[in-house]
Formats: C-alpha cells, sequence, structure tokens
C-alpha cells in the first residue's frame, strides 16, 4: 500500500485527480466510482478540468435499496449532480435501487462488471471500515449483493438526511470480491472520525471485522488520508 498524507480534502482531490490522469493516459477506460462525503472535492477537481469522459465507461459501488435517480439521497442522484451532468461518459452503470427483483438485479450487476472490468477503483472508508457498502463480517468472496446496513453506518450517514427514520436499512453494493479484481484502487480518507477506520486497514491484521484491511493483501492499492485520518498510525 502506498500512503499520501495531505493537509485537507482538497490536496487529496488534487492528488486523486493526478492519479486518475495518469490512468487515463496509460488507457484505463472503466472506472470504478464511490459517493459519499469523501470524493466530493476529487470530482469537483474532475468538473473543472479538460479531461474528456466520453469513451470512458464508469461503474458504481452502491445504491441504497428502495430509491432512484428521483431522489435526491440516491447515488444515483449524487453521481449525475457531482459528475456525470458536467462530464459525459460513454455509459454509466449504477445498481437499480428500485429493482422489483433484487436477486435478479445483483447477478444482472455482476454480469456488467465481468463485462466492464474496473481499471481504476475510488473507494472512500466507512467509520467501521467498511468499503461500498460491505459491513464488517461480509465474506471476502462475495460479488454483488443485498446489504443490511449496520446502526452505526445508519447513524453516521444520517447527516445527508431529515430524519434518522430516512436513511433506508438496506442497500445494494458491489462486493468485496468484484472491487478486489480492479487493476488499481486509490482510497480516500478524511477527518479524525476515520482514523481509527485508516489505522485498522493499513496496521491492523487483515480481518473481515474490518473490510477495507483485505486492501493489504494486494498491489496497486494508494491510500490518500489528510492529517487528521492519519493521526493514528504509528509510522
Ligand atoms: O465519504 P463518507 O460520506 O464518509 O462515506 C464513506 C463511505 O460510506 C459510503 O457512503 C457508504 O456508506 C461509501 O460509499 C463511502 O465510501
Amino acid at each position: 500500500m502506498k500512503l499520501i498524507v495531505v493537509k485537507n480534502q482538497l490536496e487529496g482531490g488534487k492528488e486523486g485527480f493526478k492519479l486518475l490522469s495518469e490512468a487515463m493516459q496509460n488507457g484505463a477506460k472503466t472506472l470504478g466510482l464511490a459517493t459519499g462525503s469523501t470524493p466530493v472535492e476529487f470530482y469537483n477537481q474532475i468538473v473543472n478540468s479538460d479531461l474528456d469522459f466520453s469513451d470512458m465507461t464508469s461503474v458504481n459501488l452502491d445504491e441504497y435499496v428502495g430509491l432512484d435517480g428521483s431522489n435526491d439521497q440516491s447515488y444515483s442522484y449524487f453521481m449525475n449532480k457531482h459528475l456525470f451532468e458536467e462530464k459525459p461518459f460513454k455509459v454509466n452503470y449504477l445498481p437499480n435501487g428500485k429493482a422489483a427483483d433484487l436477486d435478479v438485479e445483483v447477478k444482472h450487476y455482476d454480469s456488467i462488471i465481468d463485462e466492464n472490468p474496473i481499471d481504476w477503483q475510488i473507494l472512500g472508508i466507512g467509520q467501521n471500515g467498511h468499503i461500498g457498502f460491505n459491513e464488517p463480517g461480509t465474506p471476502t468472496t462475495v460479488t454483488t449483493h443485498v446489504v443490511d446496513l449496520t446502526e452505526s453506518t445508519i447513524e453516521a450517514n444520517a447527516r445527508f438526511f431529515d430524519h434518522i427514520e430516512d436513511v433506508p436499512k438496506q442497500a445494494i453494493s458491489m462486493g468485496l470480491a468484484s472491487i478486489m479484481k480492479s487493476k488499481n484502487i486509490v482510497l480516500m480518507a478524511y477527518g479524525k472520525e476515520k482514523a481509527e477506520a485508516v489505522k485498522g486497514m493499513i496496521e491492523g491484521e487483515v480481518t473481515v471485522d474490518l473490510p477495507a484491511s483485505i486492501l493489504q493483501t494486494r498491489d496497486n492499492v494508494t491510500v490518500i488520508a489528510d492529517e487528521a485520518a492519519a493521526s493514528l498510525l504509528s509510522k
């Protein structure tokens, strides 16, 4: 794992943008994309650049069950607002949170990932160490699946909703096995709330109790963390 410590989210977004630009120069065509507060500045950097995405494909990590693009808390809405409206891609894939049959939808999303191998994946990290919506305890072998969100994730994400009761209880998420297949991974973490998870991810044992720790087991992972998120690291 390579670690880049930055002052703040703006600097982190710039570092992430540099890595993405290099990857695109080296032929990356399919991007794995994330939502949440973490990648917002990274997406700003993209929107304000002259990079062209018209020949690119994106595959998003996750979506809440029960929400579609017309709901301003859906990840589909988030992606349109922060990136796709300004930078059109050839095609954008997100799980369909309103699918009539979720079992069919997860298989369909797996086939999309198989047909569009991810060259470059951006990740955030949850306070409990989740990546995508792969909560603690998720087996490393899973592909796309329906997740029952933990109390801690519901509480953490309640900041985006009017009431905690409005936070969906389930999501569809790319699995750890799918994430691990991507050729390059860049994980961003900002703020002291992420410091424990970052320490566990980088210096702790590899355990399903902290899903992001699986990233220790592979090459081509870069962590961009601000000083607060990196503050508990021993070296
Ligand atoms: O960036 P945030 O809002 O702290 O969220 C962290 C992580 O949680 C998720 O939003 C899922 O809860 C991920 O997509 C994200 O990487």
